[in-house]
């Protein structure tokens, strides 16, 4: 059977070899259809079935899936959530798990959200989450937003307090801050473009199948 093909928009950074593992479970992508993101092409055919790869950063990837760049996308929870989109979320492939939490320099007596002063300076690349996240329990925050390495900005006191991604806890533990409070807990999610789901339903369909089929063995070892 001929299927439609799909433009899959997929992180080229860490969560990189763990989707491509998950898609050699499906339809998009056999073992004898290489894509290799050391080549430095970032759009890949993929021989024989017409789907194209796009190799992007994993914030960018909703964009590419709102606006119907990529027909479906690969991407963490917490870069999906920073930015309301139209955009339909299928599946939770638990790969790529990590929190996103507010964390405190350890010298700093604060124990609690409660304990968090108006005008605390927050270092976050979530500006998005984090003001949300503050503003709904009215805490008077102010945001500073930076693209990486936020755990150093409350050592140059740049900011008080941060929003950042823990996953072993050693980055936080190297940076005397501590978790106060978990944010969000992500993973790795499979999100379509709304009218790619119109039209091309029966391929997204078998493929959402498909990666829950291969979670199911994965999680059953
Ligand atoms: N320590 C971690 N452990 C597991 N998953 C993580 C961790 N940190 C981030 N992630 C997940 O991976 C995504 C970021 O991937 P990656 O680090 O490749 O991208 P990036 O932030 O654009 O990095 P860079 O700017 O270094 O290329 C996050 O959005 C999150 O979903
Ligand atoms: O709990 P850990 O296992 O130490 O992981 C957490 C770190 O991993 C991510 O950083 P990344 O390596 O992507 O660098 P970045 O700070 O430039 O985003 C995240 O932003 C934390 O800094």
């Amino acid at each position: 059977m001929s299927m439609e093909s799909l433009k899959i928009a997929i992180p080229k950074g860490r969560l990189y070899d763990e989707v491509v593992k998950a898609c050699l479970n499906t339809d998009l992508l056999d073992d004898s259809q290489n894509i290799s993101k050391l080549s430095r092409e970032l759009v890949q055919e993929v021989s024989g079935t017409g789907n194209l790869f796009l190799l992007a950063k994993p914030a960018d990837v909703p964009a590419y899936v709102e606006h119907g760049a990529a027909d479906i996308g690969f991407t963490g929870k917490d870069v999906i959530a920073e930015k309301e989109r139209r955009l339909y979320e299928l599946l939770d492939l638990e790969i790529g798990t990590c929190d996103l939490v507010v964390a405190v320099p350890n010298d700093m007596d604060v124990n609690t959200l409660e304990d968090i002063k108006d005008n605390t300076r927050v270092a976050t690349s979530y500006p998005g989450i984090a003001e949300k996240f503050f503003r709904d329990k009215n805490i008077k925050a102010e945001i500073i937003e930076l693209n990486g390495s936020v755990e150093l900005a409350p050592q140059v006191d740049l900011a008080d307090i941060i929003v950042d991604i823990t996953s072993t806890g050693t980055t936080l533990r190297k940076n005397d801050l501590s978790p106060i409070a978990e944010i969000l807990s992500s993973s790795v999610r499979l999100v379509v473009n709304e009218a790619s789901y119109r039209t091309k339903a029966t391929a997204i369909d078998r493929l959402s199948r498909q990666l829950e089929k291969y979670l199911k063995k994965t999680g059953d070892n």
